[in-house]
């Protein structure tokens, strides 16, 4: 399914960034959940643009509920949000309409949809139609908490600077991820946080962006979850990962760094305490595509926002002749600190429908 994705708890999401509304569908909610609308709204806020550090353009993101929600609760049928698209400024698309801007979905749109694509801020595939799916994700995150699930990200790098990375020891993590999910801006160091902000703001100065690293974490999930080979949790988590606009490569565990490693470094000791563990967790706590209940470790490449103020060259998509392109509009000179709850949205929507998927089958067949 194109706009879908999910077995068990999926969500298709629709709109453009300068259409009327964007919204999810969600399906698969049990009957006779409450919606904590503070905890949901508080998720929505974190991906708002604030201040100098992103997109001039406000929007308030408020949630309409118009389909299988009633006195408060989940009735069991699909729920439908809509997020009204309140302060777009299409002018400013109108006189570049042609000009295709550098590391945007412009040409792919154009030729996929054959023209028909609503070009104004990058239509469909705009980084505002995230706005939904971190509606959903923290409907799966309030399902997900009631589980002891926690899921949380911080900003490990923001262009040059870095954060200290999430700490090893579990109880340690878990303070940093309650932590961060209160925070703005997701940051463990405060220098840090200070030193990224000055970067971006000089980058915005600049007419230019920045990019960036996330690191994730997920605690407390069971060992089980996962199939062995196409459904694996990375592949499933990465699946999701990969469809957030800008995302640009994915890592578990060690990732790329277990390249120059010995498997005498590298192998997770497995011992006993209390429960099957591991000493050490360079797999990130997946082993043959399934949890084997040591934290979930992820890091998510965040390119710099495509939409720059300095010249840039391009061709005409009439013409073919090559141009000059220099644009206007109100853009996000970083994502990274945006896309971090989105990020956490997409991890609680694939753990949630892979922990659906176990259930379902444990309770039909055992
Ligand atoms: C929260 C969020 C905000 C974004 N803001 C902008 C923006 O202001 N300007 C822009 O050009 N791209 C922005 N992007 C990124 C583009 O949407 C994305 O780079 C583009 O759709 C091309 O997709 P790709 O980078 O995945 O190839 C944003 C993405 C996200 C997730
Ligand atoms: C509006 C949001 O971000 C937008 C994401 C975006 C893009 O190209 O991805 C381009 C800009 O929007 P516009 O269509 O007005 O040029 C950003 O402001 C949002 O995230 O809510």
């Amino acid at each position: 399914m194109k706009n879908t994705f999910g077995n068990q708890f999926s969500v298709t999401i629709f709109g453009e960034s300068h259409g009327e509304a964007i919204g999810v569908v969600i399906d698969g909610l049990a009957a006779g959940i409450h919606l904590d609308m503070d905890f949901i709204n508080a998720m929505m806020d974190k991906r708002k643009a604030k201040g100098r550090i992103s997109t001039q353009r406000k929007e308030s993101d408020a949630l309409h509920i118009v389909s299988g929600y009633f006195e408060g609760y989940t009735t069991g049928t699909p729920l439908t949000i809509l997020i009204e698209n309140t302060n777009m400024r299409s002018g400013d698309y109108t006189k570049t309409k042609n000009r295709l801007r550098p590391s945007h979905a412009d040409y792919t749109a154009d030729v996929k949809y054959s023209g028909y694509q609503d070009y104004r801020g990058g239509g469909h595939f705009s980084g505002r139609i995230t706005a939904p799916l971190v509606a959903a994700g923290a409907i799966a995150m309030q399902v997900l908490q009631q589980k002891g699930i926690l899921i949380g990200s911080h900003i490990a790098q923001c262009h040059t600077i870095k954060d200290q990375p999430f700490a090893q020891e579990e109880e340690l993590l878990e303070q940093q991820l309650r932590q961060m999910n209160t925070s703005d801006l997701a940051v463990l160091d405060e220098t840090a946080a200070q030193a990224m902000r000055t970067q971006i703001e000089e980058a915005a100065m600049q007419g230019d962006s920045v990019g960036g690293i996330l690191e994730s974490a997920i605690l407390h999930l069971p060992a089980g979850i996962g199939e062995p080979f196409f459904d694996s949790m990375e592949s499933r988590l990465s699946h999701l990962l990969f469809s957030v606009p800008a995302v640009k490569g994915v890592e578990f565990g060690l990732g790329f760094a277990f390249c120059d490693r010995y498997g005498s470094e590298v192998n997770d000791a497995i011992i006993y305490d209390g429960k099957v563990k591991t000493r050490t967790n360079h797999n990130g706590g997946i082993n043959g595509g399934i949890s084997n209940g040591m934290p979930v470790l992820i890091k998510t490449v965040i390119k710099p926002t495509p939409s720059i103020y300095k010249e840039q060259d391009t061709i005409d998509k009439e013409t073919h002749e090559a141009v000059k392109l220099t644009i206007q509009g109100r853009h996000d000179p970083a994502i990274i600190h945006r896309a971090r709850i989105v990020v956490d949205a997409v991890l609680a929507i694939g753990i949630l429908d892979m922990l659906m998927e176990r259930s379902a089958t444990m309770e039909m067949q055992k």
